[in-house]
């Protein structure tokens, strides 16, 4: 369980209330308005951004003093995953270790994620070598050789199209959550939630609400997402 304890964060003039908790194994959708703070709460769950209040608790340890190097957590942005200098697999192998250098062991370990992420062969390319789709298989690869249990994704996918972006969220389904990692997902698009998501915490009018169970939210939204939604 992640939870966010009287959570306030602040820049000039844009301030954000977080009371709530993230259930472990599950993935977990940010939907909101352009500009409603989910990027920000994601940045202060990862340590980016220090709160001007509150902790943020993951399995009962309170992290708010750790570096975004000392979390539990990885991150996957929208742009600029990777390294453009460097290979698919010295990109991927930062999942495992700092350095560049890496062992016959650590070498076979992402040969065999890049297979498993449908990349087999790849590793020895850059990554304008790949097509958007399979960069972003290799980002996700590099999540999945770090083993970090919690897992933030701020729209990695939305500059793929419909089918492969469908693919990505399926991935994140089976290699992430279905092996116990917590996600959370900042989403413009109710079918991203629709399709993966346990649940939808909706972010606006300077708060992120509580986790609601995904069907029953789009069922019966409450008027900040009926407003998003256009209804
Ligand atoms: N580094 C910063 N300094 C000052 N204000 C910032 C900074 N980053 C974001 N903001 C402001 O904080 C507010 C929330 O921005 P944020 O990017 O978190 O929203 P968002 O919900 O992720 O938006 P979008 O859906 O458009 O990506 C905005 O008003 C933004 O201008």
């Amino acid at each position: 369980m992640l939870r966010c304890e009287k959570l306030q964060l602040r820049y000039d003039d844009f301030s954000l209330a977080a009371e709530l908790g993230f259930a472990a194994g599950r993935i977990t959708a940010l939907i909101g308005p352009s500009g409603a703070g989910k990027s920000t709460f994601l940045a202060a769950i990862a340590g980016f951004l220090v709160p001007a209040k509150g902790r943020v608790i993951w399995a009962a340890q309170d992290i708010s003093a750790l570096s975004p190097a000392e979390r539990p957590i990885s991150i996957l942005f929208q742009d600029n995953n990777l390294f453009p200098h460097l290979t698919i697999t010295q990109n991927v192998g930062l999942g495992l270790r700092s350095g560049l250098r890496l062992t016959a062991d650590q070498r076979a370990q992402v040969a065999a994620v890049l297979d498993s992420v449908g990349l087999a062969g790849m590793g020895a390319r850059k990554p304008a070598a790949l097509s958007g789709g399979q960069q972003s298989r290799a980002a996700l690869a590099r999540v999945l050789l770090a083993d970090r249990p919690l897992v933030l994704l701020d729209e990695p996918f939305a500059a793929l199209g419909p089918r492969l972006k469908d693919e990505m969220l399926d991935l994140v389904q089976q290699r992430l959550a279905d092996q116990g990692r917590t996600v959370i997902m900042v989403t413009h698009d109710p079918a991203d939630a629709k399709r993966i998501a346990d649940a939808v915490a909706v972010v606006a009018d300077g708060t992120v609400a509580a986790p609601v169970a995904t069907r029953a939210l789009f069922e019966n939204p409450p008027p900040a997402l009926a407003r998003y939604l256009g209804k």
